[in-house]
C-alpha cells in the first residue's frame, strides 16, 4: 500500500454528521438495478449489452475494463446523460430512462460524479469551484460555509480555499473536483476513472478520500482500468467485457 506524500494530507478523521444521520437509516436495499440494459448508439455501436446488475446501498464497487468497453456507458446511464436503448435502469428507486427536465435534475442532485479530467472552471477559487451548486440550487450562504470547511478539511485542502486550479497539482485539482462532488451530501457517488491522471501516491489518496464518504453511508461506484488500484482494495469487483457485466 503506498504510502501519503503530499503535504496536506486528508483528514479522514472529520465526521460529517448530516450525511451519516441522513444516510445510516436507508442502508439497506437496491441502490442501482439495471435489468437486461442494451445500449447502441447511434452509429450502430452496440456499447452494451443485455445487462442485469444489482447494486446494494453502502456498496463500494469498482468497474474495470479495457479502453472502450463500456464503463462510463454505464456511469452514463445511471446519472441521465445517456438513455438505455432496452431495459430498465433503476437508480434509488427511480426509472432514469422515463425522467426530463426538473425530475432528471432533482435526481441529479442525489448524485456526485468525479470525472478523470476534474473538469472545474479555471477563473474560480477553489471554494467556489465547491461550492458554485450550491449557490445554484438556492443553499443559504450561511449554510453553504457550514459545508465548506468540513468538507474542505476532508479532502485537505483547508489551506487552499483561494487558490485557483491552475496553482494546483493534478491530485489536488481532483480533490477539489470530489468535494465539489460531494458537498451537498449525495446518498450515491459515480466516479469515472477518477485516477486516471495521477500517480500511485495520488491515486491512493484519492482512492482513501471515496473509501471514508463509503464508510459515512455513500454507495461508491469506481470506474478504472487500473488493476493494481484494484488489487490495493478488498472492494468487489465488476468487469465489462465485449458489453457484458461479469462480477469477479
Ligand atoms: N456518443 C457515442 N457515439 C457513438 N459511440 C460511442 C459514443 N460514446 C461511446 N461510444 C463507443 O462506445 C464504446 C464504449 O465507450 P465508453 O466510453 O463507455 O468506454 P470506456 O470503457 O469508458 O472507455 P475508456 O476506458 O477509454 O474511457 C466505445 O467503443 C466508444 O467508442
Amino acid at each position: 500500500m503506498p504510502i501519503l506524500t503530499t503535504p496536506e494530507k486528508t483528514d479522514t478523521s472529520v465526521k460529517r454528521e448530516d450525511t451519516v444521520s441522513q444516510q445510516q437509516d436507508s442502508q439497506t436495499g437496491t441502490m442501482v438495478e439495471l435489468s437486461s440494459v442494451s445500449k447502441t448508439y447511434t452509429n450502430g455501436y452496440n456499447a452494451l449489452l443485455d445487462v442485469s446488475i444489482d447494486i446494494k446501498k453502502g456498496e463500494f464497487l469498482f468497474i474495470t475494463g479495457p479502453s472502450g468497453s463500456g464503463k462510463s456507458t454505464f456511469l452514463k446511464l445511471l446519472y441521465g446523460e445517456e438513455s438505455p436503448t432496452q431495459g430498465e435502469v433503476i437508480v434509488d428507486g427511480v426509472n432514469v430512462a422515463n425522467l426530463k427536465g426538473d425530475h432528471l435534475s432533482f435526481l441529479r442532485r442525489r448524485i456526485g460524479i468525479v470525472f478523470q479530467d476534474y473538469k472545474l472552471i479555471a477563473q474560480r477559487t477553489v471554494a467556489e469551484n465547491i461550492t458554485f451548486v450550491l449557490h445554484a440550487q438556492g443553499y443559504t450562504r450561511k449554510e453553504i460555509q457550514r459545508r465548506l470547511e468540513p468538507t474542505l478539511k476532508l479532502v485537505g485542502l483547508s489551506s487552499k480555499a483561494d487558490r485557483f486550479p491552475d496553482q494546483l497539482s493534478g491530485g489536488e485539482q481532483q480533490r477539489v473536483s470530489i468535494a465539489r462532488a460531494i458537498i451537498a451530501t449525495p446518498p450515491l457517488l459515480l466516479a469515472d476513472e477518477p485516477t486516471g491522471n495521477l500517480d500511485p501516491d495520488n491515486s491512493w489518496q484519492v482512492i482513501e478520500i471515496l473509501e471514508k464518504l463509503n464508510t459515512f453511508g455513500a454507495t461508491v461506484i469506481v470506474t478504472t482500468h487500473d488493476e493494481q488500484l484494484v488489487r490495493w482494495c478488498n472492494h468487489p469487483v465488476v468487469q465489462v467485457k465485449n458489453g457484458r457485466l461479469y462480477r469477479k
